[in-house]
């Protein structure tokens, strides 16, 4: 009998992990506060694995198979029946959260695991929010989670081994790389990286140093291309730690120090042209097809990519 997990929150990460539970075996309920979130979840995940049937890492069977396993329900008692591991990926607010995480544990088993994807918050801030700490964890997954490896993982003062033991075994059944940090800090490992560099990317455009797909070119025909395969701390042994000395102390005193984006992003934020999710961002797109074209292309380029590190 497969085991029963739970995602709360069908939107741009809930429906990938979902997915990704799905391809696993496992029986999993999607849960959403309306069922128009819910039908889009699975339209977005039948484009996915219509993708990786073109794609050849799937059979037309396997995708059967996947969306058998994957139930729906605007109903929380309903969603967290019989579950094991409950995935929180639900809007980066707090009190959405807290609101939540009590409704669960009202209603699941003290053994269940509640596995926060917050990208932002520490397990200490969310722990203020759940009475039974030992089994709540974070398992950050990075977007478009069904095909990014990386999940974080942190844990709580009181994150018992066993939890942090099984949370780790199953990220790893579901197939992805699991990192289980020592620390709890803001930010995590990867999203502080992330933000130090689109930080300095903003600054670069705000400076009129380059166009914009000069900078994003910068890194994907230089140090992403490294990336994928040298992380930067393996790229400094290569590189020299003689040079990455002089690297580092050399350009520390001129990088940004900003602590609020530029004031061109604050406008697009405010004038509500997000990005890809609105249309119009730091690049523009002709229309909703040539949105699809590029997240599709995105994808094709990373399912490839995982084909080759997997050699
Ligand atoms: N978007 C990204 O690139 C990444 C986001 N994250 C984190 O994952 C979480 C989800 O983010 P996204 O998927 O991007 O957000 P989203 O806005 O795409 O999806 C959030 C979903 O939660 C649902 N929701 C809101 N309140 C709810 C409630 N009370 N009960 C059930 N469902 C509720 C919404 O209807 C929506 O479908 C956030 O904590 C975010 O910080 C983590 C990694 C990457
Ligand atoms: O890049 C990602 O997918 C994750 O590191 C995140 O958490 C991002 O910060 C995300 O929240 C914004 O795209």
């Amino acid at each position: 009998m497969p085991e029963k997990v739970t995602v709360l929150g069908a939107g741009t990460m809930g429906h990938g992990i979902a997915q990704l539970y799905a391809q696993a075996g496992y029986d999993v309920q999607m849960y959403d506060i309306k069922d128009e979130f819910l039908e889009k979840a699975i339209e977005r995940i039948s484009n996915n694995l219509d993708m990786m049937i073109q794609e050849q890492t799937i059979t037309e069977e396997d995708k059967n198979v996947a969306l058998q396993h994957i139930s729906t329900s605007t109903d929380l008692k309903e969603a967290v029946s019989g579950t094991r591991f409950v995935t929180e990926a639900v809007s980066e607010n707090l009190k959405i959260k807290f609101e939540l995480f009590s409704q669960l544990e009202e209603i699941v088993d003290e053994d269940v695991i509640i596995a926060s994807n917050t990208s932002t918050f520490s397990i200490k801030e969310l722990s203020e929010g759940v009475k039974k700490n030992d089994r709540l964890i974070i398992t950050h997954f990075f977007n478009p989670a069904h095909l990014v490896p990386l999940v974080e993982v942190v844990k709580g003062p009181e994150t018992s081994q066993e939890i942090i033991d099984r949370t780790v075994d199953v990220l790893k059944a579901i197939g992805k790389k699991p990192v289980v940090l020592k620390k709890d800090i803001p930010g995590l490992i990867a999203n502080r990286l992330q933000a130090a560099l689109v930080r300095e990317a903003f600054y670069l455009l705000d400076n009129d140093v380059a166009e914009a797909e000069d900078i994003d070119l910068a890194i994907t025909a230089g140090p992403g291309f490294r990336w994928a395969f040298i992380g930067p701390l393996e790229t400094s042994d290569f590189g020299g730690l003689d040079i990455w000395k002089s690297v580092v102390e050399n350009l520390a005193p001129v990088l940004s120090k900003d602590e609020k984006i530029p004031p061109f992003v604050e406008e697009k934020v405010q004038s509500g042209n997000l990005g890809t999710k609105t249309g119009n961002g730091l690049f523009t797109y002709a229309d909703h097809e040539e949105i699809q074209r590029r997240i599709r292309e995105r994808d094709e380029y990373f399912i490839r990519l995982a084909k080759i590190k997997e050699q």
